[in-house]
């Protein structure tokens, strides 16, 4: 697989192999997938009957160089529901095109994935929010995206989706609405807010996380948005949970200051209830797409 800058370096060959050489591997036939972010790989202990690959064993995977991605596929069942777990995904600052960071969406589609669960770390903006809290993605801003740093530039394959995808409901609001429902049942209170995603590998200036406040984003982080907007662009349904790390300061006399360690900290300290909550949620969303 080529690198060009920002523009597409897979053609459909290229998808095709990887999913017939999974196909070929394994009987699992995933209707979930859940992409987890930096810490989170525990979401896919929850899977029974798991069968797992290393990305570098996966012909066209790219692999994870980041601490706390684990670099790792895992299908598995949970509550019925046939799933794949992303231990760990890609980042533009680890040096991939967006074509490799969002690679493994369209594997997923072409798999006969329908919806993708989307889970990582961020950085509060929100004064309200508090470091341990989930937050519910309602919307995001794709800052590198302005820039021209997109995953959809470059030839559109028909095959995968329109030119122009609509972005107005990336998140599904059924999906935004169970996750609600869930979190209530199991007594855990959930923020909903907006995500925005900037390319790192630095953490924010103060500047920044002020002009970041100022355009309305809760919670700021290095990944996931190329991720949902390839799965929104080949009609999967997205869902995307964010857990705050830390917070992020606004205020010159702060004198926290933020690590990557840290954030994996926090993350280990809430995964177990993340877990809880994304399991319910899977076995609750395909009852909901069985009776819709
Ligand atoms: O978004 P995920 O991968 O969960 O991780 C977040 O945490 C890392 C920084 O600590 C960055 O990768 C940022 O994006
Ligand atoms: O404060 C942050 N900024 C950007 N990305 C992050 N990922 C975790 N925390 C942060």
């Amino acid at each position: 697989m080529l690198s060009k800058g920002s523009s597409c370096c897979c053609s459909f060959d290229d998808y095709k192999l990887t999913t017939e050489w999974l196909q070929n591997q394994t009987r699992h036939q995933p209707k979930v997938a859940v992409i987890c972010g930096s810490g989170l790989g525990l979401l896919a202990e929850a899977a029974t009957d798991k069968q797992t690959f290393r990305y570098q064993d996966i012909p066209n995977f790219p692999v994870s160089t980041v601490p706390g991605h684990e670099g790792c596929l895992v299908f598995g069942t949970i509550e019925e529901t046939p799933c794949v777990f992303m231990k760990g995904h890609f980042h533009l600052y680890e040096g991939y095109s967006l074509c490799q960071v969002t690679f493994p969406v369209r594997i997923f589609k072409l798999l006969g994935v329908d919806s993708v669960l989307v889970t990582n770390a961020s950085g509060g903006i929100c004064p309200d929010f508090k470091v341990g809290d989930i937050m519910v993605i309602r919307d995001h801003i794709n800052l590198p995206g302005f820039a021209g740093q997109h995953p959809l530039c470059g030839p559109n394959d028909e095959r995968f989706g329109t030119r122009f995808p609509c972005m107005s409901d990336a998140y599904s609001k059924e999906l935004r609405t169970l996750a609600l429902d869930v979190a209530s049942d199991l007594g855990c209170s959930v923020r909903t807010g907006v995500y925005c995603m900037v390319s790192g590998p630095n953490f924010e200036t103060i500047a920044e996380a002020r002009m970041l406040l100022t355009l309305g984003c809760d919670c700021v982080g290095m990944s996931m948005v190329p991720e949902v907007t390839v799965a929104k662009h080949c009609g999967l349904r997205v869902l995307g949970l964010t857990l705050v790390t830390n917070k992020v300061s606004l205020d010159y006399s702060r004198e926290e200051k933020v690590n990557h360690d840290e954030v994996l900290e926090i993350c280990k300290m809430r995964a177990e209830l993340l877990q809880k909550l994304v399991s319910t949620l899977i076995g609750r969303c395909q009852q909901n797409i069985n009776t819709h």
